[in-house]
């Protein structure tokens, strides 16, 4: 008989349900009883996640928000063990971008325990450490890496607002950071390529299309490609930032069906306020330490970092009709 472990965050979950509705489950598949371990605020998932796989879990679930996923899937990366998701959070970026379900205890754990294995790429970073020594600190993120505006925001929304209003509660950060003057002055290096040097407000690294707030930043990211999609944003002034917002409101449909939106879009898409770049190892250093944010959770400043992408070294359970 297979056995599942489940990592749950306990302040983002209903224990007394899930566990009925885990019981139920591991009858309906003939699975034995779950091994089931609580993430702490000193410890988010790494040590618990160990635990499973020393038990011999066959799955591991992650029950709670995108940190906990991350922190989950960091440690199963490369192990061939599949992770399975229990969405809890507000942006459960990664069952967004899989199109798992997210409010479905039931077929969240019916895929869980008979579902089938879909690899997806990880995206691995070495941040290297703002004060000075050299330290690196390697980390692993699903859905996207970013820095500057991107992670000042995370910093500035309101939590309160995120679970109120979604995506708007972005657009008034957005309005917050932007009172900074914040360009940053940056060298990167992709594919061992060239180094170009440019100006920029914001860089994103993506493994997946949409990004917090379910806004799809990255229209031809995909989880299993084998590459980033980079965005980098550098506006000139008010215009730009404009240009900006318009260009994800007419990605998402939004501006589309509006007669203003498609006067201010035009005939030509392209905004040179963004770039894009496409590759699967991408060096940055910048000319001022900067906070850095994976899966939407900050991780401190760095001054320079790395990151490649470790292509298909996931399995996530997804719906075997999937
Ligand atoms: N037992 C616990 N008690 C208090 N805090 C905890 C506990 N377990 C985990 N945490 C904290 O919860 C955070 C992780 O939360 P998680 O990613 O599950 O949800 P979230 O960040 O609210 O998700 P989302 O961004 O999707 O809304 C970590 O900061 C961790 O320290």
């Amino acid at each position: 008989m297979s056995t599942a472990a489940i990592v749950v965050n306990p302040v983002k979950v209903d224990a007394d349900a899930l566990r009925a509705a885990l019981t139920a489950a591991e009858e309906r598949w003939g699975w034995e009883p779950t091994h089931w371990i609580e993430t702490t605020e000193e410890d988010p998932g790494t040590g618990q996640t160990r635990e499973a796989l020393d038990r011999g879990a066959d799955v591991v679930i992650a029950a709670g928000g995108d940190g906990t996923v991350r922190t989950v899937a960091e440690v199963l990366r490369g192990t061939g063990t599949p992770l399975a998701l229990l969405p809890s959070g507000t942006g459960n970026l990664l069952a967004r971008n899989l199109d798992l379900t997210l409010d479905d205890v039931d077929h969240a754990l019916d895929t869980a325990l008979n579902g089938t294995d879909r690899p997806i790429d990880v995206g691995v970073v070495e941040l290297r450490d703002a004060d000075g020594d050299n330290r690196t600190r390697r980390h692993a993120y699903l859905v996207m890496a970013g820095l500057g505006i991107d992670a000042q925001m995370i910093a500035a929304t309101d939590d309160d607002l995120k679970a109120k209003a979604g995506w708007l509660a972005y657009v008034k950060a957005i309005g917050k950071v932007l009172r900074d003057k914040n360009e940053l002055r940056l060298r990167y290096q992709l594919d061992g390529g060239r180094v170009h040097g440019m100006r920029a407000h914001t860089v994103l690294i993506g493994n997946c299309g949409s990004l917090p707030a379910n806004i799809l930043l990255l229209p031809e990211a995909a989880v299993d490609d084998g590459e980033f999609d980079i965005v980098v944003l550098r506006p000139e002034g008010f215009v730009g930032w404009v240009q900006i917002i318009v260009k994800i409101f007419w990605e998402n449909g939004i501006m589309r069906r509006t007669s203003v939106g498609r006067r201010l879009m035009g005939e030509n898409k392209e905004v040179r306020a963004m770039n894009y770049l496409k590759g699967r190892e991408f060096v940055l250093k910048l000319s001022r330490a900067q906070e850095v944010e994976l899966d939407g959770d900050l991780f401190g400043r760095a001054s320079a970092l790395k990151t490649w992408i470790d292509p298909r070294s996931l399995n996530v359970r997804v719906p075997k009709d999937a």
